[in-house]
Parts: structure tokens; C-alpha cells; sequence
């Protein structure tokens, strides 16, 4: 459960600066583009969405961040496999949560410890939503009571050299909606009866890091996602949040008639293989 509830005017799509939390300016990133991808018509589309995320971005010999979530599970398993076929080989899997460990060593996949690990090759994910274009995404919605950590999710994340996004069609959004949750420096909360302390009061969540969450919540779409990151690393006492801006970015969309990739790099799409 989240431990409370704030809200924040949502930011002006017109004042897009693109900067980031060092105060450089980085240019607008290239529109998404859109390609249809591929085979295996037989799987279930997210299925799909998993086997062919790993078919083609995955080498031998990589060091590989596993998301948390229902796709990355399947993409896990689906890695998995393919090691134990000898189709790939030397794999070392980074998990970003408890779940996508004990999921990976239950598929047999050599696992690092993100605090050791300064490179990653590749990592994939779910996330909660994706905003069109920018490919800026909302991580860690769910509850956080299971070992899952934002820290850990973002850093294996912006560890990674390249990431892609497995995502079903109503995640990609132009105007988002909803919540980030953001992580605070744990608060002494005033309880309604009895005694309370950081890890008490009324039963907030306390991360395993140690933190609490909120959840800001905005009451009209969120017109810019970059902007909203940028405010959040400003406020005093704010340790993280759920919003993760990285370029080169992919996201594979699941949707009825298919999957589709969407990638933020223009230049990459030449080099897809014919799909
Ligand atoms: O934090 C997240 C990704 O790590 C997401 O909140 C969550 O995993 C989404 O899960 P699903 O795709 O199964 O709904």
C-alpha cells in the first residue's frame, strides 16, 4: 500500500526544455517510429513480444538486465530456455527485482548482483506506461512489498547500454494518466491511536531501502513527463521516482492484431532485419 497521497499541477507541454537533472540541455529526441514485427504467429502476443525481444536484441556473451513484471517473466523463461538449448550461451542475467531473481535462477541463468555491476549490455522491462515520442516511462506502481526496488529497477536500467520497454497497446499512451510513485526519506507519521515511527504509524510501506513511497497523483493528464522527473529531483527529501527517461530507447507494443516496435533512435531502424 502507499503510505500517502499528494497531487501536483500537471506541467505545460509548451515549456518542453528536455533538460536533464544536471541542468544541460539535450536535444528533443527523434520521433517514435513504428515498424510490424514478427514470426512465432502461434504465441500469445505477449509471448511473442518476450521471445522475439530476446531473439533480437540478446547475444552470447552479454550481461543482461531482467525486468520485473508479467512479459519480462515470460522473457526470463523464454532466455532461459534458449540457454539450456545452447542457442545462447555465457549470459549473465542482473535482475532488477527479487521476483525477476528468483525467476531467473528457477530458469537456470548465472546471475550478478547490480551493486557490482558498472556495464550491461542490454536490459528489458515492463513498465506501467510509456508516453508517446519521447518513450519517457512510469515504473513501480504495483506495490513495493515483494523486494521490488525503483533504485535497483532504474539503476540496472540506466546501467544498460540499450533497454527496450515489452508493453501491451494501453501502456502507450500520448496523454498519460495516473500516478508516479515517488520515494521519500522515511517521515515520522502522526498515527490516530497508539504509537508511530518510521516503520509503523499506520502502516506505510518502508522499502527495503528504507523509504517510503507516494504516490503523486495527478488529477488532469500529465502533458509532459520529462518536466514532472525534473520537479520531482528538485524536492528536498525526494531519494527517487518512478519516471525513467533513457535514449536510445525500444518499446515492443502488444496489441490485438500484433506486436509492434517502437524505437527512439531513427538511425536504428535501418538495421532492423526484414520483419
Ligand atoms: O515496475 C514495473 C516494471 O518493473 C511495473 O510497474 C510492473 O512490473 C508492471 O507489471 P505488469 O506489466 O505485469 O503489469
Amino acid at each position: 500500500m502507499v503510505a500517502s497521497t499528494a497531487s501536483l499541477a500537471p506541467p505545460c507541454r509548451s515549456s518542453l526544455s528536455f533538460t536533464s537533472s544536471s541542468g544541460r540541455a539535450r536535444a528533443p529526441p527523434p520521433r517514435a517510429v513504428r515498424c510490424s514485427a514478427p514470426s512465432d504467429i502461434d504465441a500469445p502476443p505477449l509471448l511473442r513480444a518476450a521471445k522475439y525481444t530476446v531473439d533480437r536484441y540478446i547475444k552470447s556473451g552479454m550481461v543482461v538486465g531482467l525486468g520485473s513484471g508479467n512479459a519480462s517473466c515470460m522473457a526470463i523463461k523464454y532466455l532461459g530456455q534458449q540457454l539450456r538449448a545452447g542457442t545462447l550461451e555465457d549470459i549473465v542475467g542482473v535482475p532488477t527485482s527479487v521476483t525477476s531473481a528468483s525467476e531467473a535462477a528457477k530458469s537456470g541463468i548465472p546471475l550478478d548482483d547490480y551493486q557490482g555491476c558498472s556495464q550491461i549490455d542490454f536490459a528489458f522491462d515492463d513498465a506501467d506506461i510509456i508516453e508517446e515520442d519521447t518513450l519517457i516511462a512510469v515504473i513501480g506502481r504495483r506495490k513495493l512489498e515483494g523486494g521490488e526496488s525503483i533504485i535497483q529497477e532504474k539503476f540496472v536500467l540506466n546501467a544498460a547500454k540499450r533497454i527496450v520497454f515489452i508493453i501491451t497497446e494501453n501502456k502507450y499512451k500520448g496523454a498519460l494518466d495516473g500516478s508516479v510513485p515517488v520515494l521519500v526519506q522515511s517521515v515520522w507519521r502522526r498515527p490516530s491511536i497508539g504509537h508511530a515511527d518510521p516503520f509503523g504509524g499506520d502502516f506505510p510501506v518502508v522499502t527495503k531501502d528504507g523509504h517510503n513511497v507516494l504516490d503523486v497523483i495527478f488529477t488532469s493528464p500529465i502533458a509532459n513527463l520529462a518536466q514532472v522527473a525534473e520537479s520531482l529531483d528538485r524536492v528536498d527529501r525526494v531519494v527517487d521516482h518512478g519516471i525513467v527517461s533513457k535514449f536510445p530507447c525500444t518499446a515492443v507494443v502488444v496489441s490485438e492484431s500484433g506486436v509492434s516496435v517502437i524505437d527512439s533512435a531513427l538511425t536504428k531502424v535501418a538495421g532492423y532485419p526484414a520483419l
